[in-house]
């Protein structure tokens, strides 16, 4: 349904939390959870890692920017945005006048959470570097774009949740 679009919309590094802690907080909110993630895997009939093999990541970037739009203009629960999608300008400029929280993890951390994951296509080869290196280009981004920013570093889920409910609209 379309209103005042999402009561939060979620971004960060992979490994900050955004899927689980956006699930927790549309569970206390009683409000729907969407992950853009998904829904361009839905799109794409097929994984992202498949996406990224298969078609590239220039192609799987497409998809997530029409993907990101369509939620914002459709979706008025949680929004769990994919970890790059801030890097496109379209998209930044969709998120202005919409309530973003940034949701921020240490190097250290986020190794830990998803440096063996394989389902992360960016991950796969020197994930401590790789995390590094996204870390270290995105943050200005994700601080630009995100009117708050919630540190998850050695916080469990659900208090990381508990913060951001008291940030959503
Ligand atoms: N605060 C946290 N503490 C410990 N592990 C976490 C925390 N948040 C998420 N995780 C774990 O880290 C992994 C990645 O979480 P996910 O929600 O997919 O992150 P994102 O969507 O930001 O990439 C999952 O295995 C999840 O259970
Ligand atoms: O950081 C990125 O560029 C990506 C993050 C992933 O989502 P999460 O941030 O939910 O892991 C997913 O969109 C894709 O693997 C690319
Ligand atoms: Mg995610």
């Amino acid at each position: 349904m379309s209103g005042d679009g999402p009561v939060v919309v979620l971004v960060g590094p992979p490994g900050a939390g955004k899927t689980t802690v956006g699930n927790a907080v549309a569970s206390t909110l009683s409000v729907g959870f969407r992950d853009t993630d998904v829904d361009v895997e839905q799109v794409a009939g097929k994984s992202i890692a498949d996406i990224f093999v298969e078609d590239g990541e220039p192609v799987f970037r497409e998809l997530e920017r029409t993907a990101v739009a369509t939620a914002l203009a459709e979706h008025d629960g949680v929004l769990a945005l994919g970890g790059g999608a801030v890097s496109d300008e379209t998209t930044r400029s969709l998120l202005r006048g919409h309530r973003v929280v940034f949701l921020d993890v240490g190097l250290s951390d986020a190794v830990g959470r998803v440096g063996f994951n394989r389902d992360r296509p960016l991950l796969l080869d020197s994930p401590r570097a790789q995390l590094k290196r996204l870390l270290d280009e995105r943050r200005p981004v994700y601080t630009e774009v995100a009117s708050v920013t919630v540190d998850t570093s050695g916080r469990a889920p659900d208090d990381v949740a508990e913060e951001v409910v008291g940030h959503a609209r």
